[in-house]
């Protein structure tokens, strides 16, 4: 069995970072994983290891534009419907990687995640190539800074949820920012972050934050939102599919938590055959004494 975690989110939420992380908690855990990188934007410095498998070898959204006159949203689109026809591409670089972990760096445009059709047929295709996937959705703690901008980030998680319909973790991402004094009267709100003692409510996403707004925190919104706003409290209050794993990448522990979620939702390891004792090799030994 093969395994791909799909790393999407926002522009700047941090994704890159949390593969390379990733990566490397893998590499020190003794697995083996290896970097896919699905944005034809991506600038290499942008990656802390080499992509194993680069859709750049494929198509770049550089030569797009420069090629096919397109703009950077029509160019990207194109790129995707290219991958799409060009399938064997993938299938091919995928084939040497037996029992592996993939960890694909998704680009940041949210409508690739909410309404266009390309990762689904994505996941699609590698279903049919026996890799297990599920996805992991980075907001940044940022978002918490502003309810209004908060609850629009669960939106459009929930949307691109059910657009995928894989199993699938939502992150708050960057937590290093979030002030950690739980005594601070402000809430954290000095630092521009609300305080972890209001984290809660953002982690697992309390409606009631958006239905009585407090008009201290920001100008109230406009009365004709009123209804609107009361419409989302009770489309997240019947359907609470979003909640958020806190990821604080200055603390291993926090990501270990998130690395055990993924496996778990993956359901990895549950194929594997026992290791004989000739496929052990000396550190397995060094490891059991
Ligand atoms: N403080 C802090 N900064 C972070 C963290 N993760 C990422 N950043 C910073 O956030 C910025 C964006 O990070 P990336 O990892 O490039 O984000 P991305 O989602 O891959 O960005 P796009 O591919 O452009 O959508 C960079 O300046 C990172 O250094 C984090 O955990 N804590």
């Amino acid at each position: 069995m093969r395994y791909a975690v799909l790393v999407t989110g926002p522009a700047g939420a941090g994704k890159s970072t949390f593969s390379g992380s990733f990566m490397t908690h893998l590499s020190l855990s003794r697995r083996t994983a290896h970097l896919v990188n699905l944005d034809p934007a991506a600038a290499a410095a942008s990656f802390e290891y080499e992509p194993a498998i680069d859709i750049k070898d494929l198509i770049s959204l550089e030569d797009v534009m420069s090629e096919l006159d397109y703009g950077p949203n029509g160019g990207l689109v194109y790129c995707f419907e290219y991958l799409l026809q060009n399938m064997d591409w993938l299938e091919e670089e995928l084939g040497g990687f037996d029992d592996d972990y993939l960890i694909i760096d998704c680009p940041g445009q949210i409508e690739l995640y909410t309404h266009h059709p390309f990762l689904p047929t994505l996941v699609k295709n590698l279903g049919r190539m026996g890799i297990r996937t599920c996805a992991v959705y980075l907001i940044e703690s940022q978002f918490m800074e502003d309810k209004y901008k908060f609850f629009s980030g669960v939106l459009s998680a929930m949307s691109a949820m059910v657009n995928l319909e894989i199993p699938w973790i939502n992150v708050m991402s960057k937590m290093d920012l979030v002030t950690s004094n739980p005594e601070d009267p402000s809430g954290g709100a000095r630092n521009g972050i609300r305080g972890r003692r209001n984290i809660g409510r953002y982690l697992d996403p309390d409606p009631m934050l958006l239905a009585f707004p407090q008009g201290h925190e920001r100008s109230a919104p406009n009365p004709r939102f009123h209804a609107l706003n009361q419409a989302i409290v009770q489309l997240i209050e019947d359907h609470p599919l979003v909640s958020f794993l806190p990821l604080d990448l200055t603390s291993s522990d926090s990501l270990e938590t998130v690395v055990s979620h993924i496996d778990y939702t993956m359901q990895y390891g549950e194929d594997e055959e026992p290791k004989e004792p000739h496929d052990l090799d000396d550190g397995d030994f060094q490891d059991l004494e």
